[in-house]
C-alpha cells in the first residue's frame, strides 16, 4: 500500500495541477495549428472575368476567362471557363448589310451575361480583336470595314461590361499572343522552362511564332518580350491570303487562268461535281474588286501528289533577299524546338487521323484519302459539313505542303508539331495572350513569392509545435519535480 502511494506520489499524471497544466499546453498547440490554418486558408474565391472576342474572318468566337481574384498577379491562374460560337459568318461578311454586323453576336454576348455574376458585370472588360477577314476587308474598302467596326463596337457597349475596344490586331500581333497563349498555358513562363512555337491556321491568313536562337534578319518578323524576368527574342510572321480558305481560292484561281470554264481538280475527290463561282477577294489578282466572278464546273480527279503539285504553284520559293526564307521573300530562321499547331491545322489534322503520324505516313495516307471517290467519303462521313469534307484532301495537302515546304520542316523534326485544339480547359488561340496582355497580366519581373506554399507552411506549423510538446513532456519526465512535492516533504 505504502509502495502504492509512494508511485503515485511519484507519478505527476495523478496531480491536478500537472493535468491542467498538460492540458492547456495541448489546447496552446490546438490554438496555435488551427490560428495558422485559419490565416492561411485562402479566403472563399472570388473569380473576376474577361471577355474576349475573336473576329475571325470564317466566324466569330467569345470567350469568357476567370482568375481568382486575390491572385490576380501570379500567372498561370488564368482559365477559359466558357466558349461560345456565333451563328454564321465572320464580321467582314456583313460588309453590305452592316447594321447586323453587331446584332449577329447577340446571343453569345447574351450567353455571356448569364454565366459571369451580375455584380462582377461593371468590372468586366470586353475586347473585340478582328484578324485576316476585316485586315482583307480594309485592303477592300477601309471605310465600310470602319463602318463594320462601328457597328459591333456600339453593340457591345449596349452591354453592363466594361467595354474595352474593337479594332483589328495586326498579324504581328495575331503570332505573338497565339505564342503568348501556348506558353502561358503551358506554365512555361513561369517555370522559365523553353518555350514552344504556335502555328494558327485561320481561313484567310496563317501565323508562325517562335523562339529563334538565331539572328533575325528582317526587323519585322522579330519581337522582344520581357516576361517574368526574362527576354524572349521571337520569330514571328503572319501570312496574310495564306489561311486555308484564302489559300484554296488561290490553288482554284491558279488552275483557271487558262481561262476555261472546266475545272478538273486533283484536289477534290473523283465524282465530286459542283458549280462554282470564284468570288472577289483582294488575295487573289485575277478577282479584284468590281471584276465580274468566274463561274465554272468545278471536277474531281483525286490525286494527292498532283494536288500537292497545284498547291505549291501558290507559294514563291524562288525568289529570297535574305540569307534564307519561307516563301514569297519572306525571311525565316530554320524553325527549332516543339510546336503547337492549333485552329484549321488541327480540325485537319484531327480528321485525317493524322495528328502523331510522321511526313511519310500523313502523304501515304492522303494519297488514299484524296482518291477515294465523293460517294463514299459522304456515306462514311455522314453528319459532317459538306463543305469541310469537301475540302479535307485539298486542305490536307496545303497544310503538309505549308509545314514542309513553306516552314521547311523535315521527316526529322515532324514529330516536334504537337497538332492541338485545348491546353487544359482553354482553347489554343491569340485570344487569351491578348487578354493578359492588356490587362497587365504577365508581369515583365518575376513578383515576390512566399518562400513557402500553403500547405508546407501548415505543415511545418503541426511538425513543430507537436515537436515542441513532446521535448516539454519529455524533459518534465527526466528532471521535472512538481514544487507541490516539496512543499510536502518540508512540512
Ligand atoms: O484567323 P482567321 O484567318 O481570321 O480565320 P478564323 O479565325 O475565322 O479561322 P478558324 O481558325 O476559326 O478556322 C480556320 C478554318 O477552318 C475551318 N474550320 C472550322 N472548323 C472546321 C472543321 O471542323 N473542319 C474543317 N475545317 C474547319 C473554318 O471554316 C476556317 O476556314
Ligand atoms: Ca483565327
Amino acid at each position: 500500500m505504502a509502495e502504492q502511494r509512494e508511485m503515485k506520489e511519484k507519478n505527476p499524471w495523478h496531480r491536478p495541477v500537472i493535468i491542467c497544466i498538460t492540458v492547456f499546453i495541448a489546447m496552446g498547440v490546438i490554438t496555435l495549428v488551427a490560428m495558422a490554418v485559419v490565416q492561411n486558408k485562402p479566403l472563399h474565391q472570388k473569380y473576376k472575368y474577361g471577355i474576349v472576342l475573336d473576329a475571325g474572318s470564317s466566324h466569330t468566337s467569345v470567350y469568357i476567362y476567370e482568375w481568382p481574384a486575390e491572385k490576380e498577379n501570379n500567372t498561370g491562374m488564368v482559365r477559359q471557363t466558357h466558349a461560345c460560337n456565333v451563328k454564321g459568318k465572320g464580321i467582314s461578311s456583313y460588309a453590305w448589310n452592316i447594321s447586323y454586323a453587331g446584332m449577329s453576336l447577340r446571343e453569345c454576348m447574351e450567353e455571356a451575361k448569364e454565366k459571369i455574376p451580375v455584380w462582377r458585370h461593371p468590372e468586366t472588360p470586353v475586347y473585340l480583336g478582328a484578324t485576316a477577314g476585316m485586315r482583307l476587308l480594309r485592303m477592300f474598302n477601309a471605310a465600310v470595314s470602319d463602318q463594320v467596326l462601328s457597328s459591333v463596337e456600339r453593340f457591345l457597349q449596349t452591354y453592363p461590361f466594361l467595354y474595352q475596344g474593337a479594332r483589328i490586331i495586326s498579324g504581328q500581333e495575331e503570332g505573338a499572343y497565339g505564342w503568348i497563349t501556348v506558353n502561358y498555358l503551358n506554365g512555361n513562363f513561369r517555370k522559365a522552362l523553353t518555350t514552344m512555337g504556335a502555328l494558327d491556321l485561320g481561313g484567310a491568313s496563317t501565323q508562325i511564332t517562335f523562339v529563334s536562337k538565331q539572328e533575325v534578319e528582317s526587323e519585322e518578323n522579330s519581337m522582344l518580350f520581357r516576361l517574368y524576368g526574362n527576354d524572349y527574342h521571337v520569330y514571328t510572321h503572319s501570312f496574310l491570303c495564306y489561311g486555308k480558305d484564302q489559300a484554296l481560292k488561290l490553288a482554284l484561281a491558279k488552275q483557271l487562268q487558262t481561262g476555261e470554264s472546266q475545272l478538273r481538280d486533283p484536289c477534290f475527290h473523283p465524282g465530286y461535281i459542283e458549280q462554282k463561282s470564284l468570288a472577289s477577294s483582294p488575295c487573289v489578282p485575277e478577282t479584284r474588286p468590281h471584276d465580274s466572278e468566274r463561274t465554272f464546273t468545278h471536277t474531281g480527279t483525286g490525286n494527292a501528289s498532283l494536288c500537292q503539285e497545284v498547291v505549291k504553284r501558290i507559294f514563291n520559293f524562288t525568289h529570297c533577299p535574305w540569307g534564307r526564307c519561307s516563301f514569297n521573300g519572306v525571311f525565316q530562321p530554320p524553325v527549332e524546338g516543339q510546336f503547337g499547331a492549333f485552329s484549321a491545322f488541327y480540325f485537319v489534322m484531327n480528321f485525317l487521323n493524322l495528328t502523331s503520324d510522321s511526313l511519310e505516313q500523313s502523304k501515304l495516307k492522303m494519297d488514299h484519302y484524296c482518291s477515294t471517290p465523293w460517294a463514299e467519303i459522304k456515306q462514311r462521313y455522314p453528319s459532317v459539313k459538306q463543305k469541310y469534307l469537301a475540302e479535307y484532301c485539298f486542305s490536307g495537302t496545303y497544310i503538309l505542303t505549308l509545314l514542309e515546304n513553306g516552314y521547311n520542316f523535315t521527316s526529322e523534326n515532324w514529330k516536334d508539331i504537337q497538332f492541338i485544339k485545348k491546353i487544359g480547359d482553354s482553347d489554343a488561340g491569340w485570344t487569351l495572350g491578348y487578354m493578359l496582355n492588356l490587362t497587365n497580366m504577365i508581369p515583365a519581373e518575376a513578383p515576390d513569392e512566399p518562400p513557402l506554399p500553403h500547405g508546407g507552411y501548415v505543415a511545418i506549423m503541426v511538425l513543430f509545435s507537436l515537436f515542441i510538446f513532446i521535448l516539454f513532456l519529455l524533459a518534465y519526465k527526466l528532471f521535472g519535480r512538481p514544487v507541490c512535492n516539496a512543499n510536502k516533504q518540508i512540512i
